[in-house]
């Protein structure tokens, strides 16, 4: 049975990153049907399970999952692990085993059911599935709760943890533990998890589960005599895993007496149903029909349908103390039902709310153009359709003299952001250009205000100013030994502050820096992988804000201020900012037919200047020999021509142009 050292819980400060998944997810997959519900009996008070009969299609494979099972009989649990090593093939082969979903409607990762998901191959958001396992004659229920896999997401991973008793840790026996298995399994610890270690993938030729059994006991401190070997893609050792969430995981405890409290660990917007909620009952009983009452808005509804997920929704009467659900209930914004919120009755409040509730927090915007200035109410409708699902977004209208109407956005993390991005584009098509994603700033003011800004064109002038706080982020780095030079080069060079370092086994360290967010917005994660040779791996948690002296950048083109170019940059960097931003924008933007200053300024200053040659036309080549004063005639009448072009000519700034204060991080350092 797994255990912990005290003193590795101290290592890690409570996550503070207040980040929620944006709920995204598409009908369930093909070959489900949704469930026509039948009359439902009503399964007896206490210690038991509800019955219902699902849609006769999927009666066969739905009815043995709903038959009662005692409170000792069921199991909740979630799959902990980093990116990659494996959980979602892991799940798809838990559903598999227990005959939760059919073979032939397996598609790969079931779990992970939306397109990007599917193609990036990451988890982005939470879903639940309900399994029925025999063992020794005794049928169990296991409600598997999926958790997504990326650091963005860390608060949905802290909900559904909360909603288990336990969680399968699933470490690749190829490669070790890393900083998102340590990340996740400090969480998992925090909420009192049993934890089940896994060594997964044991069928690669690289593999040494023997070295990672003794590396997760070294460095987390859980007991690894008994982890369990397995290849999720083979097959192997599914069996003893689903034995032992039945023999290591507690139940739940009966608590169905009590008023309800159930906590949401997902939602999703829905267009025909509305919101629907994913909950696990923490105490009492919910039923259909009743008045219920979300604690952290007091918003009150009734619960017109409550069910299982198998994984697809089955409708039942009730559910009990222990038991995992949904509910729907013509809630018309994910909004209004917050993950980590608590369900209660409205007749019989519950005296506390579940802990750990926190609302959305976007770290990162950016501003989002149509490219066609037509496009803008239908980047609003698609904006706000997104929204419906993703309480974590959040966007205002936004308007530049360079770029005309647009919105500007707030996202949980570059992730998240890249996830919007791309599904608007591809599923409103819109064309958008997208400018560089900012963090959130706060300025003292010098008559003793402080504002956030979230958008550098709109800092307050220097002279309003008194200071600048911005946040920083404590991350904290894996490594093999052979690369602790150049990520620590790598995190001084970006403001990083040394906080400590330790060697978690022979060879491999953990090395923690503190350093501002906007140092690692960007290419950060992408250069720890290249100077790592893609060994390092990373975790960060927001640790607040601190007053830095920065200064707003301006560039300018022809003349004109371009707003969504500005940037919030360190003095001492804003030199070498300038001159390699204003080198870039040159090699991006296309040449005229005038000649185009490109500037970048502090205030009224000018650091760095680069010019853009026009494109000529030989205006020459017809006079063959000739007289001169008609080639001056011709050249003089060209420049006037040009003078006219350059005084109303437009410059046309490409996509690239927005995203290179990103790229010339590089060339900066
Ligand atoms: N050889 C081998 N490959 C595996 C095994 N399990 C998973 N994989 C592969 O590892 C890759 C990542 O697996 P996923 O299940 O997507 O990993 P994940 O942890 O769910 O990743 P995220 O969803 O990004 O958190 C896929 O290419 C899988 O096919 C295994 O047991 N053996």
């Amino acid at each position: 049975m797994a255990t912990a050292t005290a003193s590795r819980l101290a290592v890690l400060a409570p996550r503070q990153l207040p980040s929620a998944a944006g709920r995204r997810r598409h009908a369930p997959g093909p070959g489900f049907a949704p469930p026509r519900p039948r009359a439902l009996s009503a399964a007896p008070r206490g210690r038991v399970l509800c019955l219902a009969a699902p849609a006769p299609a999927a009666a066969s494979a739905g009815q043995d999952r709903l038959q009662k099972v005692p409170i000792s009989n069921i199991r909740n649990f979630c799959i902990i692990a980093h990116i990659d090593h494996g959980k979602s093939t892991l799940a798809d082969k838990l559903l598999e085993l227990t005959g939760t979903v059919q073979k032939r409607e397996m598609k790969e990762q079931f779990l992970d059911n939306m397109d990007l998901e599917r193609e990036r191959g990451i988890t982005i958001k939470l879903q639940a599935a309900r399994m029925r396992y025999v063992m020794n004659n005794e049928p169990y229920c296991l409600n598997l709760i999926d958790t997504p896999g990326h650091v963005d997401f860390s608060y949905e991973v802290s909900r559904s943890l909360a909603a288990c008793e336990g969680a399968l840790l699933v470490v690749d026996a190829s490669q070790g533990v890393e900083a998102q298995t340590l990340a996740n399994v400090y969480l998992a610890l925090e909420n009192n998890l049993e934890i089940i270690p896994v060594l997964n993938k044991i069928d690669l030729p690289g593999a040494d589960p023997d070295r990672v059994a003794q590396e997760i006991e070294e460095i987390i401190g859980l007991d690894c005599s008994d982890a369990i070997r397995c290849s999720a893609k083979e097959g192997i050792g599914i069996t003893e895993i689903l034995d032992a969430l039945v023999t290591k995981i507690p139940p739940p405890k009966d608590t169905s007496k009590d008023p309800l409290r159930a906590l949401i660990f997902d939602s999703y917007y829905d267009p025909y149903r509305g919101v629907i909620v994913y909950f696990r009952v923490i105490d009492g009983t919910i039923k259909k029909g009743d008045r219920i009452c979300f604690m952290a808005n007091g918003k009150e509804y009734v619960a017109d349908e409550i069910g299982v997920l198998s994984p697809n929704q089955m409708q039942v009467d009730e559910l009990y103390a222990g038991e995992v659900g949904y509910l729907s209930a013509s809630i018309r914004s994910v909004a209004d039902a917050r993950v980590g919120d608590t369900i209660t009755h409205y007749s019989k409040k519950a005296d506390h709310a579940l802990p750990g509730y926190s609302e959305a927090t976007p770290m990162v915007f950016c501003g989002l153009f149509p490219i066609d200035a037509d496009q803008f109410e239908e980047l609003r409708e698609a904006l706000e359709k997104l929204q419906l699902n993703d309480a974590a977004l959040k966007f205002e209208p936004e308007s530049s003299s360079a770029m005309g109407f647009g919105f500007r956005c707030g996202f949980l993390g570059l992730l998240h952001m890249e996830i919007v991005q791309e599904r608007l584009e591809r599923e409103y098509n819109l064309n958008l250009i997208i400018t560089a994603p900012s963090v959130v700033y706060r300025v003292n003011c010098a008559d003793g205000e402080t504002v956030e800004c979230s958008n550098p064109s709109l800092l307050p002038e220097p002279g309003k100013r008194r200071s600048i706080e911005e946040p920083y982020v404590k991350i904290e780095m894996l490594t093999p030994k052979d690369y602790i030079g150049p990520i620590m080069e790598l995190s001084q060079d970006r403001r990083g502050e040394f906080k400590e370092m330790n060697f978690i086994t022979e060879s491999r360290a953990k090395v923690t820096y503190e350093l501002p967010l906007a140092e690692m917005v960007g290419d950060f994660f992408d250069q720890l992988k290249s100077r790592s040779k893609g060994y390092a791996s990373m975790e960060y948690s927001l640790v607040g804000y601190r007053e830095s002296p920065l200064v707003k950048l301006d560039i300018q083109i022809n003349g004109d201020p371009v707003e969504a170019l500005s940037t919030i940059v360190h003095r001492d960097k804003a030199y070498s900012v300038g001159r390699a931003l204003t080198q870039k924008l040159k090699e991006l933007i296309p040449r005229q037919m005038f000649r185009v200053p490109i500037q970048a300024c502090i205030g009224t200053k000018v650091i760095a200047s680069e010019a853009l040659s026009a494109i000529r036309k030989d205006v020459l080549s017809k006079c063959y020999g000739g007289d001169i004063t008609r080639k001056k005639k011709l050249l003089k009448k060209q420049a006037e021509g040009k003078k006219r072009m350059k005084a109303i000519g437009r410059v046309d700034v490409p996509q690239e142009a927005f995203m290179a204060v990103l790229k010339l991080e590089k060339e900066v350092l």
